[in-house]
């Protein structure tokens, strides 16, 4: 049996490797170690520094911006120590103090913050001000917006925020204004949408295309799906999407391909393809799928009528077979996960929306980057966000958060933000590459409600403490009201929005259901502890605008969380290792279902691996790859005959 060897990954400002116990040295600064072999066979992290004792807080913000280390920050320290007075309340008690309640509520842009049921008090939020004061917050948010490289380990600015600027607004990059060039490619979405929906824009058969897949993967699928499934029954987008349809193809899986073709007549299909690198495996693999596809029912042609493009890689569009004038650019700058507002988003939602309502979108998304970069902590909705979610996690022990949004419409809502949060803050090293003596990022998930409620909610009721976070809707984008029910569907939906906030911050006590008559031996199974943090967000309504902000207010959420552990939210090194092992794989299955058969299983694998792959290979009827055709499922074959 052979052993298998993980490759090892350097790079100038990173490093990886088993935990290696760092060590606290009595000095200032930090102190970069020579990248060499640890005696376990990893790679030593810079060892972190500790601050000296009773630092002022404009020393301890000169000391962070040096690379101590947040841990050793007094601001960080007195909160630690504040954690034992607020676990001596109850948010029971806690929501009887109006005073406090009253500056826990926030009203900006629209938007409704209630922070009430947070386990805060006013010291908490000054002790959580003075922490992002200490780790240069507002330096931080200045940088990002001004295009410093803040993505150190990929030497690149951090500018989402100018895919959605107005056009007269000016953000540099690199000694260039980058607007103009954004405002070049959303007019060519304009005009090319446009063209496509008004029918100027026909196929290779001369039938207008009323269907859209884009094919993307991660931050090339997840946000456009958010906001595509946020708008579907939003009156206004709903009129202007009439006889259109927009499906996403993202995973390699075959049933995918098949799911997102059914029905569909090649000869109306448009095809978006999607993706920052044009490398992405599964992306490329579900084009070349689609456009065999395309290919075979409509001859070569129908590629240039087809087929369009959106990526920073317009060398490999073009390779592949894509018109570049069909191709819809954007730049290093914008990382996939915050990619929505660029061409990845605007492209496929304004085939389906028309452009105007995405340009809504975008305006709601630029009056939040606006509001994050002007508005004093206090009144900062991403920064009380951001903060009071560090507080959670890094300091009361809470590593989840739920995303329950009562609002159908905002379902993709938790699958977006699950992958914006949980790729960019969860790290395991600070922006100087020293391992982090604590767990940054948060475990998201969530589902609207009402349905979670059926759900999981019985855990967070009664079983592990997570923070929530619920998100209302004052007016529906459909409302629904019965005679004689006694309130409209979508109050119904809102009472529950309304209670289950109260529920888990008050529960309910043995005392509470002994008054109640509950039998003695069912209290303590129904006894509810209370006491769990939530939050409530509401917005006006759901709108391409709202829609916008609310994106925006989570982006940069997570942005503050990251500056404040001082980690690089914005690369994801994490994700490089299970690629490079999959094509080693990659490279086993092919020999083993050719005739070549030059790589076996057993080549480079460990026991475990090697016996699943040969069980795999054994169990298929059909051994061995057809040779001289395509093969494709049966629905498939079904579409366009
Ligand atoms: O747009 P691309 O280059 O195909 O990448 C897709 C996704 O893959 C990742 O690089 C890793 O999952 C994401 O960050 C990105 O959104």
């Amino acid at each position: 049996m052979q052993t298998l060897k993980l490759p090892t990954a350097s790079h100038k400002n990173f490093a990886v490797g088993a935990p290696f116990a760092a060590k606290v040295v009595p000095r200032v600064g930090i102190r970069h170690l020579p990248v060499g072999k640890c005696p376990s066979g990893s790679i030593a992290s810079p060892e972190p520094t500790t601050a000296p004792r009773n630092v002022t807080a404009a020393v301890a913000k000169m000391l962070h911006k040096k690379g101590i280390l947040v841990t050793e920050l007094p601001a960080w320290k007195a909160l630690k120590e504040h954690v034992h007075d607020i676990e001596s309340t109850h948010l029971r008690d806690l929501l009887h103090d109006e005073a406090r309640c009253m500056g826990l509520i926030k009203e900006s842009e629209g938007i409704y913050c209630d922070f009430t049921r947070q386990r805060v008090t006013q010291r908490t939020l000054e002790h959580l001000y003075e922490l992002a004061e200490q780790t240069n917050l507002r330096g931080k948010i200045n940088a990002m917006f001004s295009g410093e490289h803040i993505n150190s380990t990929e030497d690149r600015a951090v500018l989402h925020v100018a895919t959605r600027a107005h056009r007269n607004q000016k953000i540099i990059v690199d000694g260039r204004d980058v607007v103009p060039d954004v405002w070049e490619v959303l007019d060519k979405i304009q005009a090319f949408s446009d063209k496509v929906r008004n029918g100027e824009w026909l196929g290779v058969t001369g039938k207008p295309l009323k269907s859209v897949v884009a094919i993307g993967i991660g931050g090339s699928f997840l946000g456009p799906l958010f906001v595509h499934t946020a708008l579907r029954t939003e009156p206004n987008a709903m009129r202007a999407s009439r006889d259109r349809t927009l499906r996403f193809l993202a995973n390699v899986d075959p049933i995918d391909v098949a799911r997102a073709l059914d029905g569909l007549d090649p000869e109306e299909t448009l095809v978006v393809v999607i993706s920052k690198t044009f490398t992405t495996a599964e992306t490329m693999l579900n084009a070349r799928t689609v456009r065999s596809w395309l290919i075979e029912r409509l001859g070569q042609d129908a590629v240039a009528k087809h087929m369009v493009a959106v990526s920073t890689n317009l060398k490999l569009v073009k390779e592949f077979g894509i018109d570049p004038e069909n191709a819809f650019g954007f730049w290093d700058w914008v990382g996939g996960r915050y990619s929505v507002c660029s061409a990845v988003g605007i492209l496929p939602l304004a085939l389906q929306y028309g452009f105007d309502i995405m340009q809504e979108f975008l305006a709601g998304a630029n009056n939040m980057d606006e509001h994050f970069k002007n508005q004093p902590y206090q009144d900062n909705l991403p920064v009380l966000i951001g903060l009071l979610s560090i507080w959670n996690v890094s300091f009361l022990g809470y590593g989840a958060k739920a995303i329950l949004p009562y609002c159908q419409a905002l379902s993709k809502l938790a699958p977006h933000i699950q992958q914006v949060d949980m790729e960019s803050n969860g790290k395991g090293v600070d922006m100087n590459g020293v391992r982090l003596p604590f767990e940054t990022g948060e475990i998201d998930f969530g589902e609207p409600g009402t349905n979670g409620q059926h759900s999981f909610y019985q855990l967070i009721h009664q079983g592990r403490v997570i923070p929530c976070e619920f998100i209302g809707i004052v007016r529906s984008q459909q409302s629904v009201y019965l005679k004689g029910e006694v309130v409209s569907n979508h109050d119904e939906l809102m009472c529950n929005f309304f209670a289950q906030a109260d529920a888990l911050a008050y529960g309910k006590t043995p005392e509470q259901l002994r008054s109640d008559n509950v039998p003695d031996y069912l209290i303590p199974h129904r006894v509810f502890t209370g006491n769990r943090p939530s939050m409530s967000i509401m917005l006006p309504s759901c709108t391409a605008y709202t829609v916008g902000q609310l994106l925006a207010m989570y982006e940069h959420r997570i942005a503050v969380q990251g500056f404040i552990w001082n980690i690089n939210s914005f690369d994801q090194w994490g994700v490089e290792l299970g690629k490079v092992l999959a094509s080693k794989v990659r490279t086993v299955m092919n020999s083993a279902r050719t005739r070549d058969r030059k790589v076996l299983p057993q080549d480079g694998f460990n026991y475990s691996t090697t016996r699943m792959i040969n069980k795999y290979l054994e169990g298929k009827t059909q051994v061995l790859y057809p040779e001289g055709h395509d093969v494709f499922p049966i629905d498939m074959l079904r579409a366009g005959h």
